[in-house]
């Protein structure tokens, strides 16, 4: 059964002024248990709004969501439960860090949910375990910590709620290369230990590439395909048309089966191409 799944489900800002937007627009979707999916789509083409359907912070203007197969907004009352099972790390969350120490921060969430002491400092513990985040670290307060540790503090806030998904907002944006990697290599083992569903939406095809099994498309308003990376990528003249550059490594790979040389895969990340090649070329790699 899906986890998440929407059914012509359309949301538009400012209905009834003139400045009345359809950000979301119609969307039929199912986003299987375990799923690790990235979500791209240019600027304005309606992720953020998408995404903030799957926790119930955004009321559908029409048509519905179900987690887990529960419709939402039928009874309010089961709203709660459901921001505990979809966690959402927005964008720059480490402004959000408020608490004298990042320990309390992390608790913060699990607190809310009314859990004994014994289960928080559990939970504080792995999460920080799993961020990176030393015991030192967790007794400092947040605002001495690297731009980069606070950014993973305030991840760990919501994998401490152990949520079903785990979704992120651009979680590597504004960071250095190093600190980029650091983070969505983190994320990606999360996915690998946890199996928890996961999406994350990134303006980096080259970052999607690399992380996720599954891409989501947005086109405005529209979703444009929900699919594994390679077939996405397969449609890499559809994605340049509305705006999204491929993969340069793709990019490169296309070209050449453009020349007429077709080394029969679709190339989208640079170490694949280079086993690939190394292969054609009869060599071990
Ligand atoms: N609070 C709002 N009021 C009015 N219009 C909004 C509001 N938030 C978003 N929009 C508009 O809805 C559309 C979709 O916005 P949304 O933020 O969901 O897109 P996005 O794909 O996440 O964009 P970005 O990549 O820039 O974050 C855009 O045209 C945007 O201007």
């Amino acid at each position: 059964m899906a986890v998440i799944k929407t059914e012509k489900l359309t949301y538009v800002y400012g209905e009834g002024t003139p400045f009345r937007k359809v950000a979301v627009d119609n969307v039929d979707l199912e986003i299987e248990k375990g799923d690790f999916a990235g979500i791209i789509g240019h600027t304005g083409s309606g992720k953020s709004t998408l995404i903030q359907h799957f926790n119930g912070l955004l009321k559908p203007t029409s048509g519905a969501v179900y987690i887990d197969g529960e419709k939402l907004w039928d009874d309010k009352a089961k709203l709660r439960p459901v921001r505990f099972k979809v966690g959402l790390v927005f964008q720059y969350p480490e402004y959000q860090l408020f608490e004298e120490t990042v320990a309390k921060d992390i608790a913060f969430g699990p607190k809310n949910m009314g859990l004994d002491k014994d289960e928080i400092a559990r939970r504080v513990k792995e999460s920080a375990e799993m961020v990176g985040l030393s015991a030192k670290a967790l007794e400092k307060s947040p605002f001495e910590l690297s731009g980069g540790q606070r950014r993973r503090a305030a991840i760990a806030g919501v994998m401490a709620m152990e949520p079903e998904v785990l979704i992120l907002d651009e979680p590597a944006s504004g960071l250095d290369p190093k600190g980029r990697e650091q983070i969505l290599g983190m994320i990606k083992d999360y996915h690998r230990q946890k199996g928890n569903t996961v999406l994350l939406v990134s303006h980096s095809m080259e970052d999607i590439a690399k992380n996720v099994d599954k891409i989501l498309v947005m086109n405005d308003a529209k979703l444009f395909c929900y699919d594994e990376t390679v077939k996405v990528f397969h449609r890499a003249e559809e994605l340049e048309a509305m705006g999204l550059a491929v993969p340069q490594i793709t990019r490169v790979f296309n070209r050449l089966k453009a020349m007429g040389i077709d080394l029969g895969e679709d190339v989208y990340t640079v170490g694949f191409g280079r086993d690939l090649l190394l292969n054609r070329l009869g060599k071990r790699v």
